[in-house]
C-alpha cells in the first residue's frame, strides 16, 4: 500500500512523515492554504530520506511555470491537479521525475491510469484538500486499471474500511490528519500510516 501524506508545510510535518513510514510527501506549490514556495518545498524535501517520494501539486497554472517551479524545488515527482491534457503531461516527460494525474473521481472507473501519459492516476474529491469525501463505493465492483491512489476526505478512522473495500494501489490524504486547515497532526499522521498498513496486510 503505497501512502502519500499531502500538504505538508513544516520540519515538524517532514518529521512526523519521516516517523510514520510514509511513502510519499506533497508540497502544494500553487494557490491552497497549504500553499509553500520553491525555495520551503526545496528545503523540507532535504529533510527527507532518498527513499521518501517528493512530489510537487501544481494545479490551474501552465505547464511551463510547474517544470520551472518543481525544478527549482529539486522534487521527484509532479503531481498535475485537474483539468490537465494529455499534451500537458507530455510537456513534462522529458523531465527526470515521475508524473502523478490528479482528478476527481467518479463511482464507475471511467479513468485509468496512464491515459495521460502519467505512472500514478489520483482519484479524488471534486474539491481537492476539502476533506470532503466523494461516493467510491462503487469502484469495489470496478477498479480501475493500474496503479491508482484514492484520496478525498479519509482519515485514521476510515482508511481501513475504504482499503478494504476498494482495494486501491495506494492512499493520499491532507485533511484528515489535520487539527485545523494546513496544520497538521504528528499523532494523525502516525495514525493513519499505521492504519493504512494494517488494513492492507
Ligand atoms: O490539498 C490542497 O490544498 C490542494 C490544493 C490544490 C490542488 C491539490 C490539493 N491537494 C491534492 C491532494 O493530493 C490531497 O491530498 C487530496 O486532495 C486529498 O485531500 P483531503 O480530502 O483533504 O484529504
Amino acid at each position: 500500500m503505497f501512502v502519500k501524506i499531502c500538504g505538508v508545510r513544516t520540519a515538524t510535518d517532514v518529521a512526523a512523515v519521516v516517523e510514520s513510514g510514509a511513502d510519499a510527501v506533497g508540497f502544494v506549490l500553487t494557490e491552497s492554504p497549504r500553499q509553500v514556495t520553491a525555495e520551503q518545498a526545496r528545503e523540507l524535501a532535504a529533510e527527507l530520506p532518498p527513499d521518501v517520494l517528493s512530489v510537487g501539486v501544481c494545479r490551474g497554472v501552465p505547464v511551463d511555470w510547474v517544470r520551472t517551479t518543481v525544478m527549482a524545488a529539486g522534487l521527484h515527482a509532479i503531481q498535475l491537479h485537474g483539468d490537465y491534457s494529455p499534451a500537458d503531461f507530455a510537456a513534462c516527460a522529458d523531465l527526470p521525475v515521475r508524473l502523478i494525474r490528479g482528478v476527481a473521481g467518479h463511482s464507475t472507473a471511467d479513468h485509468y491510469c496512464g491515459s495521460h501519459g502519467e505512472e500514478i492516476l489520483l482519484l479524488d474529491a471534486p474539491a481537492p484538500g476539502s476533506g470532503k469525501p466523494w461516493d467510491w463505493t462503487n469502484l469495489a465492483a470496478e477498479p480501475p486499471l493500474g496503479q491508482w491512489m484514492l484520496a478525498g476526505g479519509l482519515h485514521p478512522g476510515n482508511v481501513a474500511e475504504a482499503i478494504s473495500m476498494i482495494r486501491p494501489w495506494g492512499v493520499d490524504v491532507s485533511s484528515g490528519v489535520e487539527t485545523s486547515r494546513g496544520v497538521k497532526d504528528p499523532a494523525l499522521i502516525v495514525d493513519f500510516v499505521r492504519a493504512a498498513r494494517e488494513a492492507s496486510r
